[in-house]
Parts: C-alpha cells; sequence; structure tokens
C-alpha cells in the first residue's frame, strides 16, 4: 500500500518528516511527504522533506498562529485548494490512502486539518487518517510542570517553540469535533505519558516523534510490496482493505501497541543466533535455524508488550471494536503458530467483534516486533479529561 503523508504546523510536519527517515529501502510504503506550515522557521529546520514538498502559507505571517485556532480555522479555510494543489508536485492519485499528521493542541495544523481532509475526501477516492498528538499537560499549565528543574532557563510549561499553550486542551478538543465525520479514523498519541519526568516538548519531542513513526511503519511497512521481489513473502498479508477494515470510516479514535525483542546475529550474513536474553539457552546451530521455543517466546513477549504494554492513548482495552495484529521481523523467527495465538490473545483482551492478524517478513532485521491496532476505543478517560480542562480554561 501506498500513503501520502502531508503534516501541517509544527508538530505534524516534524513526525511526517520522522515517518520519512523511519521507512526503510526493502518496506516502502510512502508514496510522498508534504510539509505545510505558517511558520517560516519551522518548514526551514526541516531537514529531508524536498523543498517542492514544503509549502508556507498564510501572507503576513511568519512565526506561526500561537494557538489562535479561530485563526487558524479561516486561514485553513482560505489556502485548502492551495495546499491540495500543492500536493500535484507529487504523486496523489497513486495513493491507497491519505495521513494527515497534526499536533491537535495548535492552531495551524487544527486550524487547516479539518478543511484539508474534506477537500481530500471530495478529490480522491481513498481513506482519509488523521494522525493527531494530544497536548501534554505541562505545556499548557501556566505554572508549568514542577518537575521541570528550576534551572531551566525557558519558560516553565514550554512547549516545542518555549512557549506554554493555555489553549491547548480547548484546540485539541474543538479539532477532533472538527474532524468528527470527516476523517475516516483518528490514529491518536498523547504526548503527556510519553514525556519523562522534567522533560519538556522540547526536550523530548524528537524522542516522541521516534517512537511513533516506529508504529506508523511497522504498521504501514507491513502492507509495503518489498523492494526486492524475490524476498520472502508473508504467510498472511495485511493489505490496504485490511486497514481500512479495521480502521473504518467513522473518525474511530485508534490506539497503538508495540513491542520489540532484539535477537542477535552471529556476525555470519544471516545466521540468527537467538534471543539476547536467552543467549547459550540452546537455541540455534550454525546455520540460519532458529529453535521454536525461541521463536515463540520471542513472539510471545513481543505481542504481550503489544497488548498489555503502554499504548499511544492508554484506553479500556476490552472496549475495541475492531483490532489488528502485526508480527514482524526475520522469517525463521516468525513462528506461525505463535502469530496465530497472538492473535487470538488481542481478539479475546480487546472482546472486539473483529479482530485480524498478518506477519511482515523482515529477512535483514534483527528486531522481532509486535503492533496491536485498536480502533473504535471510545470513550476515552484522557480525551473527557481534555474536555474538562478545556471546559475550566473558558471559565
Ligand atoms: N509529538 C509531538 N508533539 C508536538 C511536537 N511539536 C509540538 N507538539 C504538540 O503539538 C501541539 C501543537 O504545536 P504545533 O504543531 O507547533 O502548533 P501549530 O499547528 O504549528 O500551530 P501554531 O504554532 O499555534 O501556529 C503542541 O501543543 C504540542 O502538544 C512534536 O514535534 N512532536
Amino acid at each position: 500500500m501506498q500513503l501520502e503523508v502531508i503534516g501541517v504546523g509544527g508538530a505534524g510536519c516534524r513526525i511526517a518528516e520522522t515517518i520519512r527517515t523511519a521507512e526503510t529501502a526493502t518496506q516502502p510504503f510512502l508514496c510522498d511527504v508534504f510539509a505545510f506550515d505558517t511558520d517560516t522557521q519551522a518548514l526551514a529546520e526541516l531537514d529531508s522533506v524536498p523543498d517542492d514538498h514544503r509549502h508556507r502559507y498564510g501572507a503576513g505571517i511568519d512565526t506561526g498562529l500561537n494557538g489562535n485556532l479561530q485563526r487558524g480555522e479561516t486561514l485553513g479555510e482560505e489556502h485548502v485548494d492551495e495546499l491540495s494543489r500543492k500536493l500535484d508536485a507529487g504523486h496523489p492519485s497513486a495513493a491507497d490512502a491519505f495521513l494527515v499528521v497534526v499536533g491537535l493542541g495548535g492552531a495551524t495544523g487544527g486550524g487547516a486539518a479539518p478543511e484539508l481532509v474534506a477537500n481530500l475526501q471530495t478529490l480522491y477516492d481513498v481513506p482519509v487518517y488523521v494522525l493527531g498528538t494530544l497536548p501534554a499537560d505541562r505545556e499548557r499549565s501556566p505554572d508549568g510542570d514542577p518537575s521541570v528543574p528550576n534551572d531551566d532557563t525557558r519558560p516553565s510549561g514550554a512547549d516545542a517553540d518555549g512557549a506554554t499553550r493555555p489553549l491547548a486542551a480547548a484546540n485539541a478538543t474543538q479539532t477532533l469535533s472538527r474532524l468528527d465525520g470527516l476523517a475516516n479514523a483518528v490514529l491518536c498519541f498523547d504526548n503527556e505519558p510519553w514525556l519523562r519526568t522534567g522533560e519538556d516538548m522540547a526536550d523530548g519531542r524528537a524522542r516522541l516523534n521516534q517512537e511513533l513513526a516506529a508504529r506508523v511503519e511497522a504498521l504501514f511497512g507491513a502492507t509495503a510490496q518489498p523492494a526486492d521481489e524475490s524476498a520472502t513473502s508473508a504467510e498472511t498479508v495485511i493489505d490496504a482493505n485490511d486497514i481500512r477494515r479495521i480502521l473504518g470510516n467513522e473518525t474511530a479514535l485508534v490506539s497503538l501497541g508495540y513491542g520489540t525483542q532484539r535477537i542477535e546475529s552471529s556476525g555470519e550474513a544471516g545466521s540468527v543466533l537467538g534471543l539476547e536474553l536467552d543467549l547459550g539457552l540452546g537455541l540455534f546451530g550454525s546455520d540460519s535455524t532458529v529453535e521454536t521455543s525461541a521463536a515463540v517466546s520471542a513472539v510471545e513477549t513481543t505481542v504481550g508488550k503489544a497488548i498489555q504494554g503502554k499504548l499511544t492513548l492508554e484506553c479500556e482495552r476490552a472496549n475495541t471494536d475492531r483490532a489488528l495484529l502485526v508480527v514482524g521481523g526475520p522469517p525463521e523467527w516468525l513462528n506461525r503458530t505463535a502469530v496465530a495465538d497472538g492473535r487470538r490473545r488481542l481478539e479475546s483482551a480487546t472482546e472486539s467483534t473483529q479482530t485480524l492478524g498478518g506477519d511482515a517478513p523482515r529477512p535483514d532485521s534483527e528486531t522481532v516486533f509486535a503492533l496491536a491496532v485498536l480502533a473504535g476505543i471510545e470513550p476515552v478517560d484522557r480525551i473527557e479529561q481534555l474536555r474538562a480542562a478545556a471546559h475550566q480554561s473558558e471559565q
């Protein structure tokens, strides 16, 4: 499957760029990556988005909108045709889906995303998904995060631009409401629990973006046609239709769980030894065979982390409508029975009505991974918290 990624606003553009760098030559899944922003400097700081795929818009605005969502919405309305036309520098018609990426607490991304999503829905006959970050509590608090050290010279609670964002919760909830009924699904990443104690958005954003991009790559890379046609193909292939079925078309909220386990190679090409943690426990021969128990254990461990570990948006797992499990890694590690058991485990944990599973062989990888996609997870406590915070900030 080919994905057209469009970042809007500071967070959206940075995350879109990080997704681009997470794509591997062997599992290409990106059609194009575009970056649209009102902030000249933020756009200039991107490294790997080609010049004709980035676009600054909004005459007379140079440094972003500083959280003024109303202004962002007006600008989005005025410039949506211009933004959609910019996509002609790439291959949007070849895309199997669009992914519009935004920081939901901001004004540029949050203002333009609903207009852009609606426009793409009329122009193209493929799903339009949104990937949105939820603002961290510490960036919108006027008093900042008490855990930020006193010797930090930036304003306390500072976000990626070094400014607090008191309107972030209100912006995020309003933009989510505007996306309702427009986007096919909204994949969420909640910044707060992913930041470390004492860390603000400026410190943590690169790490968070990599975490998020790894999950996006695991999902959409699994649908890629391997660049090398002689490469091992999946036992159970996941394609654009499977993704469409799981994500749905009713603006479901989606959370992603992910687990990895490093395995170690012998140093000889293609000779996989065993799990790092289990080294020496009788796993391997000198050829590239892997003991069944080691492969089963690696799959079970990663699936457990994906289902029970930290999600991109914490939710009641048993409330999930639909779910998808992708297990990837070197083909000899993808034990078929363990992968099927993993899918059943996801089904039972989520109590979902529809659960799919598939595998993603990565012959050159030294990692086994599992990705759990939980779609239709509402109600979500964190969204309710943001609504309450938004209500409070309006008082
Ligand atoms: N995960 C992640 N979140 C970010 C990043 N930068 C900002 N954010 C979050 O996204 C929200 C919006 O910030 P931006 O994307 O910079 O805002 P914008 O859309 O450019 O809008 P304005 O700056 O108001 O014009 C912030 O409140 C943060 O919660 C980033 O690089 N990664």
